[in-house]
């Protein structure tokens, strides 16, 4: 026989063998106990689902599978089982009830082992690292303990309306400034940033990026077929593999730079009061050295990592909000002017009495969820719910975006409607949107206090001190807002870039703005 023919024929053995493989355990998987798994779109043999899925806007997308298969959503990818969760019940059932069993995270080929990041707690596995970092980081960003970061955020606050004044077309990098790299790196670090170009801010943000472009899906066939990370990189088609040697360096860099300096003035006793300076001091045994030093530096780096860019995008859409609701500003203003008055800026302590505001909050937080389909838990066993058998190993996604558009509790859920919380308005009772926004049972996002306060404090800064309207064109003429949020693609959903106008509300806010910076500088 021909090589040739006898290669076919080698090939057709092989792939019927997988194909065999693969029906077997999955009629296995199916009826263990005569459980099937649950309903979801049929796939074909090997590839599974990969042609079911969508390419956009997929948490939407998901929503509408549930129509045809149920709030429970079942699908492979080349023999990955993944299990979709429309329902915040069946969220907590399994996250929260079962967490012993569904707090692991998969395994990341791409972002998490070739870019070098898998000292991430996010995504770091269910194990003994987990809970001390889980400890770690409850010691510092508890709802108690975010009192201490209060004057920080209030500050920065004021200066984000300042330069969202000055410069309202880079109002993103504002954002970005405020919401992260000045409240967040003071928090972990005790590092005052720097106006422009922070050095711990640009090595950040140069290994986000990076590892946001790795993690996006479907980016990267090495995520779907591990094995490929075993190919030498100057292999045909490695590029995947060159690329990850460079953005790995950003990742060690992001994690050693910013604490080895901070460690230095820790030493020379010129550190500001931080989460790395408290976790050392806590750390420090009698004989001098420092255990879990590892955990400390993940810890501290992570909350650039995981807060920065989900609070800004957060910001973005609240000032969307404004843009397509404008009444929301008017009434915010109002509710400000009433409790607050004219001569001086919000603060904390105002939080009780403005309850428009914290509407505000709550809508911020549901009405363009920051992590539409958020981080997979990994299922450590065989489960069986309502009748239906889950594979160990099965990756459980929480459809945020579904959960927080549930008609029931939030009727006419694409509208930003802060009057919904208020008494009497149609959600006064409904699930608070930070519920599902932070996530389930044991990965719960341990920064949840942090973000909701840097929220309120933004949002109630930035209406008491300017009026943001639609930008005008060449022709002075105004640019129509969106009328409905567009995002850009990735995991995290910031909105597409708008322009706007801003300028001050009055002389007045403007001089107490001015004044109130002055005086805390
Ligand atoms: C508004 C801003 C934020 C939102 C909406 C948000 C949302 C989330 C969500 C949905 C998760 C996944 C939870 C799960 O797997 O069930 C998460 C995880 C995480 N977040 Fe946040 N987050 C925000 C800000 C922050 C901040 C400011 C920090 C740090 C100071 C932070 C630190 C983390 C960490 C470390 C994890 C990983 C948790 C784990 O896997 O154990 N987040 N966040």
């Amino acid at each position: 026989m021909p090589t040739t023919m006898l290669f076919v024929v080698d090939a057709t053995v092989l792939i019927l063998s997988v194909i065999w493989l693969r029906l077997w355990r999955r009629s296995r998987r199916r009826n263990p106990h005569g459980c099937p798994l649950p309903p979801g779109p049929k796939g074909i043999p090997i590839i599974g689902n990969v042609f079911d899925m969508p390419k956009s806007d997929e948490a939407l997308a998901i929503l509408n599978w549930g129509k045809k298969y149920g709030d429970m959503i079942y699908v492979e990818i080349m023999g990955k089982p993944m299990l979709f969760l429309n329902s915040y019940n069946d969220a907590v059932e399994l996250l929260e009830k079962r967490s012993l069993w569904y707090s692991d995270r998969p395994t990341w080929p791409m972002s998490g082992e070739l870019l070098d990041w898998e000292w991430s707690p996010v995504i770091t596995h269910y194990d003994e690292r987990f809970k001390t970092y889980r400890q770690f980081m409850h010691r510092h960003f508890k709802a108690d303990v975010c009192h201490d970061y209060w004057v920080t955020q209030t500050e920065a606050a004021r200066i984000f309306a300042q330069q969202m004044l000055e410069k309202p077309n880079e109002c993103e990098r504002h954002a970005r400034r405020y919401a992260a790299a000045a409240t967040i790196m003071m928090a972990a670090y005790g590092h005052e940033v720097a106006p422009e170009g922070d050095y711990f801010v640009a090595l950040a943000d140069r290994a986000v990026e990076a590892w946001s472009r790795a993690a996006a899906p479907g980016a990267y066939l090495v995520d779907t077929l591990p094995w490929l990370k075993h190919i030498p990189s100057w292999f045909p088609g490695a590029k995947f593999k060159r690329d990850a040697k460079i953005w790995s360096q950003y990742s060690k860099e992001m994690r050693t730079v910013p604490y080895e300096k901070t460690m230095k003035k820790i030493v020379d006793g010129t550190a500001h009061p931080s989460m790395m300076s408290g976790l050392i001091e806590f750390c420090t045994q009698p004989d001098g050295t420092i255990r879990d030093e590892d955990i400390i530096s993940a810890c501290t780096c992570v909350c650039y990592g995981a807060g920065a860019d989900t609070t800004v995008a957060l910001m973005m859409s609240f000032i969307l909000a404004l843009l397509m609701y404008p009444d929301v500003q008017t009434r915010g203003q109002e509710e400000l002017d009433c409790v607050v008055g004219n001569g001086r800026l919000p603060t904390f302590d105002d939080r009780g009495n403005l309850p428009y505001i914290e509407g505000i909050v709550k809508e911020a937080l549901r009405w363009n969820p920051v992590l539409p389909l958020t981080i997979p838990h990994r299922l450590m066993k065989d489960d069986f719910y309502n009748g239906y058998f889950i594979p160990e190993g099965t990756q459980v996604i929480a459809n945020h975006w579904a959960m927080l558009h549930d008609e029931v509790e939030y009727p006419d859920p694409s509208r930003f409607w802060p009057e919904r919380w208020m008494p009497g308005g149609c959600s006064e009772n409904s699930r608070h949107p930070s519920k599902v926004a932070f996530g389930f049972g044991r990965r719960i996002c341990p920064g949840q206090y942090f973000a909701t306060n840097s929220l309120f404090i933004g949002i109630a800064t930035v209406l008491a001190t300017v009026n943001i309207t639609a930008a005008l064109d060449e022709n002075g003429i105004p640019v129509p807002p969106p009328k409905r949020i567009v995002n850009t693609p990735g995991i995290i959903s910031h909105p597409q870039h708008f322009d706007i106008s801003v300028a001050p509300r009055s002389p007045a806010s403007k001089a107490v703005l001015n004044d109130s910076i002055r005086n805390t500088v």
